[in-house]
């Protein structure tokens, strides 16, 4: 077996892992009732991006193995190092689902009786759930070894996180007032002290 075939089949894990942990999530949230949203155009599209990054090309790379000529031959660290980065985006992904509870959506939603969540995984990070999908970004980057399928993750989340964070804030403050301010005071986005 290649190092290539063992990228792939590491990532088909991940993904897989990835939709088995949102789908109960998604399944129980549907029930929650939504009271106020920030979706639109924009974050229609943002979300477009983002999938076509992290779902469509890696996963069409995947089972086709194109674009062939964009292939390369990784070392044993590369995966290895991959292994790694999606167990720890795994881990952190089903972590925080746990956290958010009825309170997660895949957009920007407020729901029904929603409480800003500011304990255990959130007590430090106010986006810890993005920092599991940067995770997951780097993964596919180091598993996938093909220029256009491993780096499209990084591009198409990248490009869903800068442009979501702030219509997501500001949502949140106009939901939570001066209880988000103080909360944001206190943490950081993504990287503890750093950002
Ligand atoms: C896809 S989730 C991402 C959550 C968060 N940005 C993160 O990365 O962990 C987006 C939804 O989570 C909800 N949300 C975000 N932060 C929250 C918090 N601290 N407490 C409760 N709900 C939150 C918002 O209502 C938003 O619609």
């Amino acid at each position: 077996m290649s190092w290539t075939s063992i990228g792939v089949a590491a990532w088909v894990v991940l993904a897989v892992g990835w939709y088995v942990i949102r789908f109960s999530f998604a399944r129980r949230a549907k029930r929650a009732r939504v009271a106020a949203s920030a979706r639109g155009t924009a974050e229609t599209v943002r979300m477009a991006v983002s999938l076509t990054g992290l779902g469509i090309l890696p996963g069409i790379f995947a089972a086709t193995r194109w674009p062939r000529s964009l292939s390369y031959e990784p070392s044993a660290l590369q995966i290895v190092l991959g292994c790694i980065a999606a167990a720890f985006a795994l881990v952190l992904f089903r972590l925080t689902h746990k956290a958010l509870g009825k309170m997660w959506s895949v957009s920007l939603d407020i729901r029904e009786d929603h409480k800003l969540v500011t304990s255990g995984i959130y007590s430090r990070l106010r986006h810890p759930m993005y920092l599991a999908f940067w995770a997951m970004a780097v993964a596919q980057a180091l598993l996938l070894p093909n220029w256009l399928a491993g780096l499209s993750g990084l591009v198409g989340f990248g490009t869903l996180f800068f442009l979501r964070i702030g219509p997501e804030e500001r949502m949140m403050e106009e939901a939570f007032g001066d209880e988000f301010r103080a909360y944001r005071a206190r943490t950081a986005r993504i990287i503890p002290g750093i950002y």
